[in-house]
């Protein structure tokens, strides 16, 4: 590393530490972890989000503001050692600019390095380096990444719900580094090294560079791709004596001998052998060791998982697969080998996790816009933005959990886009066409503010960017769905300081629609067949959810009809009659007094809230069944936000007087989510949700809308005695195909809770 760190640079390396390294003015701690091969670099520090402000207004039904907000914001990235000195350059410059109000620098250090250097970092940052031991800081940081961040997994990887751990420990930690270090983690805080190799990542970079003549570990790892094992090792079946491999069990594609050819078949000169068979091989032979070890150590050690860290695996497929070979083999599949989304970061994040500033009770989410997930090609000179691998996980603002009633098997994403490439293409390319409707309301949203223009050019640069990258590298974000690529949106819309694209549309369609609700409310009243009068009440939410601004098939019919406001009764017309695609409504009538308390989350503003919602919560509530509403906490497409609900509720009381009562007897509550999503994802929602959701003994979850009860949750089942509802219009025809129906479909789908 020394000889390498002084030799003249060719880059202009501000410029290409100028974007991951962003932000640092309000960094405040920093943790640096320094391996053999590689330097991970974290701090945590505070961006100015613009958002969305409803406040009530005398005259108007609300007034509509945007404001900002100071959010904590952790940033990861990683560099080759020999770029060290640059870095930590770069964030001096910017460091010294702190004052000293804002209090003092925090900075940690852990990996081998940080006792080598620490004299050099101290004298760069300024600040003595708290020095913290390596693999702790490996477990800590695992810990925490699987307890705060719900979309870790690479491959399958069921954490246990609810707050208990218990099934997670005990657990083999095998972090590929340079070396190989193997813990057994008992509990949060008691764990053990039980084992190691040196025969790890560095190796396969040391041994690939004299095998192969490239620099690069990237370079290697693609030469890698593109061999065959066949070439220079030997397999079970050609055997080096002729034995009968049947005998042992084993398929005759497995390697006898590793490299065993190089000495009995050829000459031994290296170029009898290809460049990429040799680089295949040697990936084969180290991960497949290390499999092996993972397997016995897992075994010794009563583990039943295995979790993989250390930078050598980068999501790499085939490094994934040999290393889970093993283990899966040997193990029958009794352990199971899990991969960690941001397996590199896991010393640093331990590391960081000692900063007093980062709150250890709150949970954070991967910002999408920002985090770029794997570059694949050294590309060290580039100015791309991904040219660097960075992750950046943004603080929630409430505290949140993971939703008690979800079994084990819960995944939010109806569909796996990862593998599926036709599906993908047929994502990207919808989104892709999107891009100009979703700019130009994001520039209505904000048409007096200066630099709109240069914000939405960077918006669409960056957007397609994004969606090409995705094309590419379709793991960039772990196993990719339709919910991911829509919370990207949202992501860098918020990123580009366009909080709430709709915000204006919204209030004008909540004023709107108002006007309706007491004659809506008298027609239902009207109807003196309790099942017809249900029937109503089922309509008008999914002539309500036709208000769906983020489906091109319904923005492409009813865009600029009316003053560009859809009529509530077009709507109705559109959507399928009964018997609906997949129509529960007869059972769902049929136990509708059994319940004691529904819990409803709602989709758009507007009619879809105002005559399909409301209607329906007061037909519940008049049958003495208690409802918990819930909003978004945070603006995604035309969604009804939660203050936008509450703001529009005194206006709801003078029409129908009977909403104050419930509210005042709680008969009604109005909660929100902490979500920014069209979809849903119940791994994480706020604690004060699932103590209403407790006390009120809520036995129906309602999801309403394609985001939340198609896209994700369709066919979700929850315990301790929920049944859930979905209720849905396919507007989308994909869609409409994949659940064998056509546009404008209906889903009234009833899951009964899953036995205990
Ligand atoms: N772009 C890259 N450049 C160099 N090595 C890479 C790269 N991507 C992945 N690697 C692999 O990651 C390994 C380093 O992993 P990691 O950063 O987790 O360990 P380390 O902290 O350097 O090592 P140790 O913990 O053993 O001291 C390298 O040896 C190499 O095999
Ligand atoms: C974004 C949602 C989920 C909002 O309900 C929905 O509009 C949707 O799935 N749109 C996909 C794009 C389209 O169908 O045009």
């Amino acid at each position: 590393m020394d000889d390498r760190m002084d030799e003249p640079k060719s880059i202009q390396i501000d410029q290409f530490l100028s974007y991951p390294l962003r932000n640092l003015e309000n960094a405040a701690s920093f943790a640096i972890d320094i391996g053999g091969s590689l330097t991970k670099l974290a701090y945590y520090s505070t961006v100015k989000f613009r958002i969305n402000k409803v406040k009530k207004d005398e005259k108007e039904l609300y007034d509509v503001s945007e404001t900002d907000k100071i959010l904590p914001r952790l940033h990861f990235i990683v560099l080759e050692n020999q770029y060290l000195m640059e870095a930590l350059d770069f964030i001096r410059d910017r460091v010294k600019a702190r004052t000293q109000d804002e209090g003092p620098v925090e900075f940690f250090a852990t990996g081998g390095g940080s006792i080598k250097y620490a004299k050099l970092l101290k004298e760069k940052i300024g600040v003595d380096p708290v020095k913290l031991d390596e693999i702790g800081c490996v477990v800590r940081g695992c810990n925490f990444l699987i307890r705060v961040m719900n979309d870790q997994s690479r491959l399958s990887f069921n954490h246990s719900s609810g707050k208990n751990d218990e099934a997670l420990f005990p657990y083999l930690l095998v972090n590929i580094g340079s070396g190989v270090s193997i813990c057994c983690i008992r509990s949060a805080d008691d764990w053990e090294r039980v084992g190691g190799t040196s025969m790890g990542g560095g190796t396969f970079w040391g041994l690939g560079r004299l095998l192969t003549g490239k620099e690069s570990f990237d370079d290697i790892l693609e030469l890698a791709e593109k061999g065959s094992r066949s070439g220079v090792d030997t397999l079970v079946r050609t055997p080096i004596g002729g034995g009968d491999y049947g005998n042992m069990g084993l398929s005759g594609d497995i390697t006898a001998s590793s490299f065993c050819k190089a000495a009995t078949e050829k000459s031994s000169k290296i170029e009898d052998f290809s460049p990429e068979d040799r680089a295949k091989s040697l990936l084969h032979m180290i991960s497949n060791d290390i499999g092996q070890l993972s397997y016995l150590y897992a075994k010794l050690n009563n583990c039943k998982r295995v979790i993989f860290g250390g930078f050598f695996i980068r999501g790499h497929m085939e490094t994934m697969r040999t290393v889970s070979f093993g283990i899966n083999y040997w193990s029958k599949g009794t352990i199971q080998p899990l991969f960690l989304r941001h397996e590199g970061f896991l010393g640093a994040i331990g590391a960081f996790m000692q900063s007093s500033r980062v709150d250890k009770t709150k949970l954070w989410g991967e910002n999408f816009a920002s985090s770029t997930g794997y570059r694949e090609r050294s590309t060290s000179n580039s100015k791309d933005d991904d040219s660097i691998s960075t992750l950046e996980l943004d603080q929630m603002d409430i505290a949140c959990e993971t939703f008690p009633y979800l079994i084990d098997s819960y995944k939010p994403d109806q569909w796996d886009l990862t593998d599926d490439n036709a599906s993908r293409e047929y994502w990207i390319s919808t989104l892709k066409s999107s891009t100009e409707k979703t700019a130009s309301i994001a520039k209505q949203s904000q048409v007096s503010s200066v630099d709109v223009e240069t914000r939405i050019s960077e918006f669409k640069e960056k957007y397609l960017k994004r969606l090409d990258n995705l094309r590419r590298k379709p793991g960039s974000y772990g196993r990719l769905s339709v919910r991911k690529l829509l919370n990207m949106r949202e992501d860098l819309l918020n990123e580009l300081a366009f909080p709430d694209p709709y915000i204006h549309i919204k209030k004008r369609e909540n004023e709107f629609f108002l006007h309706f609700l007491a004659d809506r409310v008298k027609m239902i009243d009207s109807l003196s067949d309790h099942k017809k009068r249900w029937e109503e009440c089922f309509c008008g939410i999914l002539g309500g959810n036709m208000f769906d601004w983020g489906a091109k098939a319904v923005t492409d019919i009813f865009d600029g009809a009316n003053d560009g406001l859809l009529q509530f009764s077009a709507a109705l017309v559109k959507i399928q009659a009964r018997p609906w695609l997949v129509d529960h409504f007869d059972a769902i009538y049929d136990k509708l007094n059994t319940y004691k308390s529904v819990c409803i989350f709602c989709d758009n503003s507007g009619a879809d809230v105002i005559l399909g919602v409301l209607p329906f919560v007061r037909q519940l509530l008049r049958e003495n069944i208690q409802v918990v509403l819930v909003a978004n906490s945070k603006p995604a497409l035309n969604d009804v936000t939660y203050s936008e609900l509450i703001a529009l509720m005194p206006k709801v009381f003078q029409l129908c007087p009977e909403f104050e009562q419930f509210i005042n007897n709680e008969s009604l509550i109005i909660t929100d989510i902490e979500s920014s999503s069209p979809c849903l994802n119940l791994k994480t929602v706020p604690t004060r949700l699932v103590e209403i959701f407790a006390a009120k003994k809520c036995d129906l979850l309602i999801l309403e809308g394609m985001g939340r009860a198609i896209h994700t949750n369709y066919k979700s089942q929850f315990k301790i005695g929920t049944d859930s509802l979905k209720l849905a219009v396919l507007k989308n025809d994909w869609i409409a195909k994949k659940l064998n129906g056509k546009l404008f479909d209906v889903i009234c789908r009833l899951d009964e809770k899953a036995e205990p």
